[in-house]
């Protein structure tokens, strides 16, 4: 056991971030021995946990999760932010990088309804509720007949909106519902070959001081390095395609065998089109694979193909 700093460790108050910061807390004290007292949490607000009424793309992306947290690791009131990797811009604000990742949760979205088995089973013109372009897109894509609609807030809020019938279907993440104990809902999983899911999704990113040894050092026991490769691959990919989150993008690596494989899509908004590019080799390579992937794809992709 290494003697014992206090930690504190930083993240947003809704549950699902509370199940990530705790998650990431009970693997320090499992790894060093530590007690929970010195690696307390403190919960900052941030700007994008006050947006409930427009898209998040519209109100000015990904950024207003991470701001207020990057803002106190660097005046030190928080040692170590946890953040959901899908959540995080590509660029970070100087002096803040991430240390990497805890293992990595289902990656798969879930289907969820209380009347209908599947997508395929849904009736022509049934409303599905998502929030984000990329499960609006690729459900587009899949079937143009159905009704896609907004569907905001966090996961207990849009199960809420699914159970007084505002919508008949609604698709969320394996990984959040399983981190909160609520996958009783689920009504079936999307298999990654027919529904890619999002850059990042699944996994939980550490993010620290550049310049912090100490706490550079006390989390690199919990970090998962098949996970830093994966993630480092589909950042990548984003970086070239400079994912806004106006443009619908799916991208996911996994190893196979000894193998780093990254698939990658862009979709029109409409769903009527869809690119996918695929690369695989060695795991040390996986920023250039995923690069490779995104860089293909913006050679394929006719001008104005993201509908920006
Ligand atoms: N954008 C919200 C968000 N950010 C991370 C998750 C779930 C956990 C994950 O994907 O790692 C969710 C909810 C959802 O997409 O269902």
């Amino acid at each position: 056991m290494t003697s014992s700093p206090t930690l504190v460790i930083g993240t947003r108050g809704s549950p699902l971030a509370l199940a990530q910061a705790h998650e990431t807390q009970d693997r320090l004290v499992a790894s060093h021995g530590w007690t929970v007292e010195h690696l307390p949490l403190s919960i900052i607000k941030t700007t994008g946990d006050a947006i409930q009424d427009r898209p998040l793309s519209e109100a000015g992306g990904k950024g207003l999760f991470t701001k207020e947290l990057d803002i106190a690791l660097l005046e030190g009131s928080i040692d170590l932010a946890v953040h959901s990797a899908k959540d995080l811009p590509t660029t970070l604000p100087e002096g803040i990088v991430i240390a990497g990742f805890l293992p990595r949760e289902d990656v798969r979205d879930a289907f969820i309804s209380h009347r209908y088995k599947s997508l395929a089973d849904l009736p022509p013109g049934a409303v599905v509720g998502s929030a984000s372009l990329r499960r609006q897109a690729q459900i587009r894509r899949l079937r143009p007949d159905l009704n896609v609609t907004l569907l905001r807030g966090n996961v207990q809020t849009r199960l809420a909106k699914l159970e007084r019938g505002e919508v008949d279907a609604t698709l969320l993440a394996m990984a959040g519902l399983r981190r909160l104990g609520l996958t009783d809902h689920v009504t079936t999983t999307l298999e990654t070959d027919d529904f890619l899911p999002a850059v990042g999704q699944g996994a939980i990113a550490i993010a620290i001081r550049a310049e912090d040894e100490q706490v550079r050092r006390a989390v690199q026991p919990i970090l998962d390095a098949a996970t830093g490769h994966a993630l480092a691959a589909e950042r990548a990919f984003l970086t070239i395609l400079d994912g806004s989150c106006r443009t619908p993008i799916a991208g996911h690596a996994r190893m196979v065998g000894d193998e780093l494989e990254i698939r990658g899509l862009v979709l029109r908004p409409d769903g009527s089109e869809c690119l996918e590019a695929v690369r695989r080799g060695s795991p040390e390579d996986a920023v250039t694979l995923g690069r490779e992937a995104g860089t293909e794809l913006r050679t394929r992709m006719p001008a104005g193909f993201l509908g920006t």
